[in-house]
């Protein structure tokens, strides 16, 4: 590590990932920060943690550490901890590593938490096609209002639809996503956490937003992946109609 990195420590952030289970929060995350996915369903039991590092226009490098909470902790006593109380666990973290480095050994270090701003995002995450994830963000987002009632800063709060590669499988109408977006002054991102479309800008759009950085259109293009768009395939009877429909679908499908 240079001693210009050493004087200033990188940026981090914390995207707190909440929803409904099987909503794909735990597959954005994945596609997220290990680019790849699994068709097989594996419920997150608490929650699981991902670092990615990305790099910002004016070459803003900062750390994302994404905090994917299972959906089964709605009413359960952890959840608030992982909204607000996860940013100490980082900082013990933090210190651990210090420890490590300056070969001191000590049990505990307190640490005055509010040296450290907080950078919160919170994506709330349903599935486009299934209408009752959506209608559930409203009771995830009120833990999120809770938790941060006293707080001075606010969190960034993102409303994200997945399975956009499911388009035809559409039940949430999009009037009803920006409809929420703007009643609760959050960002509007439509994703598919299966073949990867948007999922990096969705990240990188709250980062930069978070850390007052500007991107340009031709930033927001960059980050838009290449989508191979897949065919679907209806039930053979009523072939006249299918094949009408079959066109259709295919123009949907790609994202
Ligand atoms: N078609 C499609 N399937 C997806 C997408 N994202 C996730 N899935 C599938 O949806 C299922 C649930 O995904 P998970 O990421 O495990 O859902 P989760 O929200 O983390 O679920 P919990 O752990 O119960 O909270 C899995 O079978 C995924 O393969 C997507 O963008 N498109």
């Amino acid at each position: 590590m240079s001693d210009s990195e050493e004087e200033c420590p990188e940026r981090q952030l914390k995207f707190v990932v909440l929803g409904d289970g099987t909503s794909g929060k735990t597959s954005l995350a994945t596609r997220f920060a290990q680019e790849a996915f699994g068709k097989q369903y594996k419920q997150t039991i608490g929650l699981d943690f991902f670092l990615k590092r990305i790099t910002l226009p004016g070459n803003v490098n900062v750390t994302l550490q994404v905090w994917d909470i299972g959906g089964q902790t709605i009413g359960g006593k952890m959840l608030d901890k992982y909204v607000y109380g996860a940013q100490i666990c980082f900082i013990k973290f933090q210190c651990c590593a210090l420890q490590q480095k300056l070969h001191l050994n000590y049990k505990n270090i307190a640490v005055e938490i509010n040296l450290i701003p907080r950078m919160l995002a919170v994506l709330l995450v349903y599935d486009i096609t299934n209408q009752q994830s959506f209608e559930n963000v409203e009771d995830w987002y009120n833990v999120v209002k809770k938790v941060n009632e006293e707080s001075e800063t606010q969190p960034h709060v993102a409303l994200v639809g997945n399975k956009i590669d499911l388009e035809h499988l559409r039940t949430v109408k999009v009037d009803k996503h920006l409809r929420f977006c703007q009643e609760n002054h959050s960002s509007s991102h439509f994703v598919s956490a299966k073949t990867g479309d948007s999922v990096f800008l969705c990240f990188q759009k709250i980062a930069a937003d978070l850390l007052d950085v500007k991107l340009n259109k031709a930033e927001i293009e960059l980050s838009q992946h290449v989508v191979r768009a897949e065919l679907v395939k209806y039930p053979e009877e009523d072939n006249q109609q299918q094949s009408t429909a079959s066109c259709q679908s295919k123009v949907c499908s790609v994202q």
